[in-house]
């Protein structure tokens, strides 16, 4: 059993972060990781990514627009890297201490919410 699940995740909303918070051990990012299971962890445990094979150019676009949205609603936004024309990759980390907070696996579980799987 997870305590950390999607559902509360995606109900939390970002802490403002500007420094001054612990980064998440490579431990506590597993237990977070565990419940956005379509999110990897590199290797260091400094970030979280997705990757989406979208349709087109055009829907490649559109996700990124909603992703937009999310990321301004909560103050806490991605890297995202659209290449080969339609392939997303969507990077989480907390700039301001260099690597994890609960903030990016919030933003992770809204962002799993505007995906749909017609998307890809
Ligand atoms: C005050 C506000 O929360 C900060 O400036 C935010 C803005 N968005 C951010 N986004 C990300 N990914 N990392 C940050 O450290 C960050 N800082």
């Amino acid at each position: 059993m997870h305590p950390i699940t999607a559902d509360k995740l995606a109900a939390q909303k970002c802490v403002p972060c500007e420094g001054g918070v612990d980064q998440l051990t490579p431990e506590q990012a597993n237990e977070y990781r565990q419940a956005v299971t379509s999110w990897e962890l590199d290797q260091n445990a400094t970030l979280i990514y997705r990757k989406v094979n979208c349709k087109s150019f055009v829907r490649a676009i559109e996700m990124i627009n909603r992703i937009t949205e999310v990321a301004e609603r909560e103050q806490h936004h991605p890297d995202l890297h659209l290449t080969g024309y339609r392939h997303l990759k969507i990077v989480l980390t907390t700039h301001a201490i260099g690597g994890l907070s609960e903030n990016d696996f919030i933003l992770a579980a809204q962002i799993d919410r505007i995906i749909a799987p017609t998307d890809s």
